[in-house]
Parts: C-alpha cells; structure tokens; sequence
C-alpha cells in the first residue's frame, strides 16, 4: 500500500569521462533511445512515484526538455533542474528543489535497468526503516588493501554488497543528511547512504536490487547494455 508523497530524482548531470565520447552517456542511443529514457521510463509508469525532478547539467535543460522529457511524453517530470559539479552537488539540488515530499527515490540516470520491484521492495524499507537502499551480494571474495596494495582484510562474503540505486529514503532524514554534510569535507562521498551514515544517528537498511541493474560507465558497459536489451525484448 503506498502512504505519504513519493518523489523521483533522477540524475543526469554526470560529464561521463570515463565513456568519453562527444555525446555524454545518459543521451547515448540504446536501441534508439536515450539512455536515461529508461530510467525515466520505470518512474513514470510506477504507481509509487508522484513526480519526478530531473538534474542535468545546465546546458543540456532545453536538451531534455525537448527530446526526452516533451518527446516521449514523460508527464510526471514537474522541474528539470540544473546539477553541480559533483554527484552530491547534483543531489542536493535535487533535494533543494523538492516540495512537499515524504519519500524520495535517488537514482543515477545511468542506471536503465531499474525495476518496479527494486522500486517496491526500497520504498517498503524506507517506510518501515527511513531508508531503503538497492543493492546486491559480491560474487567475488573482496580484498581491502593499504595504499602500498596490501591486503590488510577479506571482509566475509555474505555481509559485503555491491550498492546501487535506487537509493531510498524519508525526505527530511536525508535532506537533514545532506545539510549537514555541506559544513563538512565532501572528499570520498560516493553515494548518498554515505551521507546519512556519515550523520551516525540512522542505521541504512539494505534491499535486493538486480545483478542487472548495472551503471553504465565505461564503453564496455554499453556492449552489456545492448545484450541485456535483446533479452529483454526476446
Ligand atoms: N556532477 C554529477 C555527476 C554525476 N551525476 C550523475 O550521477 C550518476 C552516476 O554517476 P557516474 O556514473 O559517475 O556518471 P558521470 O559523473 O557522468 O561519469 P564520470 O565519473 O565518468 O564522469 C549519473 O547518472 C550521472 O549523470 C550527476 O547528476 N551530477
Ligand atoms: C551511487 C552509486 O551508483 C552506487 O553504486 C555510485 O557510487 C556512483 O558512483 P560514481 O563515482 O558516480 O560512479
């Protein structure tokens, strides 16, 4: 049962270095489409989400007005907003430039094989717990090294995930988060359970998210992306 305003943002004002290339990666063609229309696609059709704010890089705003938003018709985009320079700058405009929320969806716009049931199973979490972030367990051992590659621990396996998005959480939990973290060193912060850790009064609760729910980050990643699709589509 949904309770309480659900609010999507999706990010799309990543540069996309490590992809290169003159197109940055959320508007690459995957089977025609721009990238980050699969994400969008999975909120828009989801009964959980109410709206969703989209945060791209402030170049690109009329871009995805225009050719992804207007064009397919994506009705519950309320506000394109303009990100910063890092992903936790882009996030905290996002969270800045929500209403009334209750609940909000963190998801990279790189991320396209997102799933309503990766949506359900973090907002059932965030009800129940005030977070509720995807991820999904290591099938390699992991090594923690020093900064000479020393292996200093072998965390066990079955207590170490792969985190992804979307990332869940009650809207002012993580909006206190992140008001806090902007008085201290931002250096290392890599997701937003981070920032509500970093906090030390909120424990954040993990939540199966899909072996296929992949970033795409580097050019390979699109190859994957593309196997992915044909399986899909059969
Ligand atoms: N300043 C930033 C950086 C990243 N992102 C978004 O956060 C997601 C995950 O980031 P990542 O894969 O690192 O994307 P890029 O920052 O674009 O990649 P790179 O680090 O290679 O430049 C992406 O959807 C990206 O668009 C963002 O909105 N604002
Ligand atoms: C948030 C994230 O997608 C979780 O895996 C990831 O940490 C983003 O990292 P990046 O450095 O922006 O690729």
């Amino acid at each position: 049962m949904k309770e309480g305003k659900c609010t999507a943002i999706i990010l799309a004002a990543g540069q996309g270095k490590r992809m290169g290339g003159q197109v940055r990666k959320q508007f690459m063609e995957l089977q025609g489409k721009p990238l980050l229309y699969y994400s969008l696609h999975c909120f828009q059709e989801s009964g959980l989400i109410d709206e969703i704010l989209l945060v791209t890089g402030k170049d690109q705003i009329e871009y995805c007005i225009k050719n992804v938003v207007e064009r397919y018709g994506f009705s519950k985009v309320v506000k394109i907003v303009a990100g910063g320079e890092q992903r936790y700058d882009s996030v905290y405009e996002g969270l800045k430039a929500c209403g009334d929320s209750e609940y909000v969806f963190i998801h990279d716009g790189a991320r396209p094989f997102v799933t309503e049931e990766i949506l359900q199973r973090g907002y059932e979490a965030a009800r129940k717990y005030g977070t509720g972030i995807a991820g999904v367990l290591s099938k390699d051992t992991v090594k923690i090294v020093d900064g000479k590659k020393n292996v200093i621990e072998t965390p066990l396996r079955d207590r170490v995930w792969i985190v992804q998005t979307p990332q869940i959480f009650e809207y002012n939990l993580v909006r206190c988060a992140y008001d806090r973290l902007q008085l201290f060193d931002k250096t290392g912060i890599t997701d937003d359970a981070m920032v509500v850790e970093e906090m030390g009064n909120h424990t954040v609760h993990m939540v199966p998210g899909d072996y296929t729910n992949i970033k795409i980050t580097t050019p390979d990643d699109l190859d994957v992306a593309a196997q992915f699709m044909q399986k899909i589509s059969g």
